[in-house]
């Protein structure tokens, strides 16, 4: 929105055309979701989207409900570790989904599925995986997965981000513009209110 010579705002008629793409979009919300995860090396996320482009399961890596961040394990050496205990992002996101099917679903994910989560994955019908790291490749979990989505019909790819960057500056956002003019004296005293 730019301005006219008297103060006034000019408002555009047409489209803004910088808006992120479904991909970005997505993508970025596994991402944002893996900022909640408490693991020191890998944070994951996962964000679960219908064929109509609706977000239905976004999770994270974390501990179990119940199984307090401060009393379990974070470490990946001896005989008590993180992996023993561990939720996958991706069996979060399935478990929290908020519709009856995953059925022709996809899921968006920050890492490459171990095989554990290809397991949920196939069984739960979601159809695509959209993945952003493939760090542990080599591992006999990731190709096993790998074999499992081959034979399951289950397509995954590889996200390369268009843009190199997507910020969410709070200090940016223009409050004034985002308040509600009030209308009515009465709508003025309950803005003040709240
Ligand atoms: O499919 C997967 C695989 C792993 N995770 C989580 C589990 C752990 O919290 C980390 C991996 O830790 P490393 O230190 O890199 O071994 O990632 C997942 O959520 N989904
Ligand atoms: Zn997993």
């Amino acid at each position: 929105m730019g301005e006219i010579s008297n103060g006034t705002p000019e408002i555009s008629h047409s489209k803004r055309l910088d808006y992120i793409s479904w991909h970005e979009y997505f993508m970025a919300t596994a991402f944002l979701a893996a900022k909640r995860s408490k693991d020191p090396v890998t944070q994951v996320g996962a964000c679960i989207v219908s064929d109509e482009n609706k977000i239905v399961g976004i999770g994270y890596n974390g501990m179990p409900i119940g199984c307090h961040d401060d009393h379990f394990p974070w470490g990946k050496e001896g005989h008590e570790t993180k992996h023993l205990y561990v939720c996958h992002a991706e069996m979060n996101a399935i478990v929290n989904k908020n519709c009856t099917t995953l059925n022709k679903c996809r899921m968006y994910v920050a890492l490459f599925p171990c095989n554990e989560c290809a397991k949920f994955i196939i069984q739960s019908g979601i159809r695509e995986v959209i993945y952003m790291s493939d760090k542990y490749a080599q591992k006999c979990s990731t190709i096993a997965s790998k074999k499992m989505f081959d034979a399951a019909g289950v397509e995954y790819w590889q996200y390369t981000p268009m843009n190199r960057r997507l910020v969410i500056d709070f200090s940016e956002i223009d409050w004034n513009s985002m308040q509600q003019v009030p209308t009515s004296p009465l709508k003025d005293l309950k803005l003040q209110e709240s």
